[in-house]
């Protein structure tokens, strides 16, 4: 069992701190354990105070948990005080627990200090030379430098100076830069920057911390730095899109989306192979285009193709119906999975998608049936998308979309050299797309 360590605040919000903490390390599966060095009254509009845990007795769990039962890794989150820095120093090089993932916390996000600004010192001094990493965000690594963040090469040049303190490596996030959250590393060698997309809203209590404890996890399942940088980014990505509306002020991320997400593999296969089931018990045939049917549905919040699931041999024509070559997968179409993508942008919910045979009269029964029903032009795409993207369709679906202004249950396109016409159906689940499959070929018993 893996098992981690966070030494750090309680945050009665729940949102940050030991709390945020002790659910990544529960979805990520790891056996979690935490040292309290302080207990904040805070909620999510902001931190109404707290007090510090005596130095001595912040020793002594640190000294009950590491004696017993021991830690692959801890991570340092809210240290408050000097004295309680310099009990969590003797306490890790006592027992020189092998990875020390240090999120220097000076101040939360509403402005209230965490760490009394004489201890910045020892911090420095004493616990980032035992530090496997350590992950400041912008105005903290203003803060232990003295000097002014706004770029990438700034932020480069920040890790490189913070990195003569002592640790093992910097990682600087990004949270507040202007633009995108690029989150820039250093390992002694080499700078790199991990990219990523921005989540609006007013979303991110306990961002910082949610990052450092994933990134503990994974540098305990024995990732490399940087792999396991890229993985904690992601991870921080996914909780922040999942943030829950929960009190007033800024919503804190949701860990516990990754063990969710599991599951919903799961339902989302499931549903993908009863959709298909039903379309092999009816004379599908007329539905089939030469190119065979394609049928795929995305994880909720799903950010890649491969978090999107397909039939890799495709639904292929058979006799008078149709049969799954091979059962459904992640991953498993591209041009399926732009399209899904490229509509949950617009609508998450619309999840869904499938092409089946272009046919003038499931178009015509479509409009009577009051379906929304868009047609784009393969001709009419630019040039520069087409040479970047390829046929991805990803511009004909998003034009479709912002045509209609709405999300159609039909785009369909007369195809062009070489392309054959197609329809495509979107939704929010498989099931329903074979549904109206159906009833456009006349097919449904229902
Ligand atoms: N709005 C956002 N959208 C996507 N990623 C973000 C966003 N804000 C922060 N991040 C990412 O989350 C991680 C934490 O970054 P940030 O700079 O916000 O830390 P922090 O200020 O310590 O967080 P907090 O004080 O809220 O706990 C980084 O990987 C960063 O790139
Ligand atoms: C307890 C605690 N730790 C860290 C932060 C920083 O997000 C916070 N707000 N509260």
């Amino acid at each position: 069992m893996l098992k981690v360590l966070t030494i750090a605040g309680s945050d009665s919000g729940g949102g940050a701190g030991i709390q945020a903490d002790l659910k990544v390390f529960a979805t990520l599966e790891a056996y979690g354990m935490s040292v309290v060095t302080a207990v904040t009254a805070q909620n999510t509009r902001g931190v109404w105070g707290y007090e510090a845990v005596a130095a001595p007795l912040v020793e002594r769990q640190l000294e009950a948990v590491l004696e017993d039962i021991g830690a692959q890794a801890a991570k340092t989150g809210m240290l408050a005080e000097s004295n309680i820095i310099k009990a969590v120093v003797k306490g890790l090089r006592r027992h020189s627990v092998p990875i020390v993932v240090v999120d220097p916390v000076l101040v939360a996000k509403g402005g209230a200090r965490l760490l009394a600004a004489e201890a910045e010192e020892t911090l420095k001094s004493e616990l980032f030379p035992l530090a496997t990493v350590i992950t400041p965000n912008i105005p903290e690594a203003e803060a232990l430098l003295g000097a002014k963040i706004e770029t990438l090469p700034q932020m480069a040049e920040a890790a490189r100076r913070l990195k003569d303190f002592g640790p093992q490596a910097v990682i600087i996030k990004g949270g507040h830069l202007s633009g995108p959250p690029t989150d820039i590393i250093f390992d002694g060698q080499r700078i790199d920057e991990i990219p990523g997309e921005r989540v609006t809203g007013a979303v991110g209590h306990g961002t910082g911390c949610t990052f450092s404890a994933a990134l503990t996890v994974y540098l305990a399942k024995g990732l490399p730095l940087l792999e396991a940088a890229k993985k904690a980014k992601e991870f921080v990505t996914l909780a922040l899109k999942a943030a829950p509306r929960v009190g007033h002020g800024i919503s804190p991320t949701d860990p516990l989306i990754w063990s969710r997400r599991e599951r919903e593999r799961f339902y989302v296969l499931e549903a993908l192979l009863s959709a298909a089931e039903i379309l092999c018990r009816h004379p599908s045939r007329p539905l089939v285009p030469e190119v065979q049917i394609n049928l795929g549905y995305a994880l909720p919040l799903a950010q890649n193709p491969e978090e999107v699931a397909a039939f890799p041999g495709r639904i292929v024509g058979f006799k008078e119906g149709v049969r799954v070559v091979a059962p459904p997968e992640f991953g498993a179409s591209r041009h399926v999975a732009n399209i899904i993508l490229t509509t949950m942008r617009y609508s998450p919910e619309h999840r869904a998608a499938m092409n089946i045979r272009y046919d003038e009269t499931y178009i015509s029964r479509a409009r009577k049936m009051g379906l929304k029903v868009v047609e784009f032009s393969r001709a009419d795409e630019p040039p520069a998308i087409k040479k970047r993207e390829g046929s991805t369709l990803s511009w004909g679906v998003a034009w479709a979309i912002e045509h209609l202004q709405d999300i159609p249950d039909i785009i369909f396109d007369r195809g062009d050299v070489g392309k054959e016409p197609m329809i495509r159906l979107l939704g929010r689940r498989p099931e329903e797309l074979v549904s109206l499959a159906l009833s456009l070929a006349g097919l449904n018993s229902a």
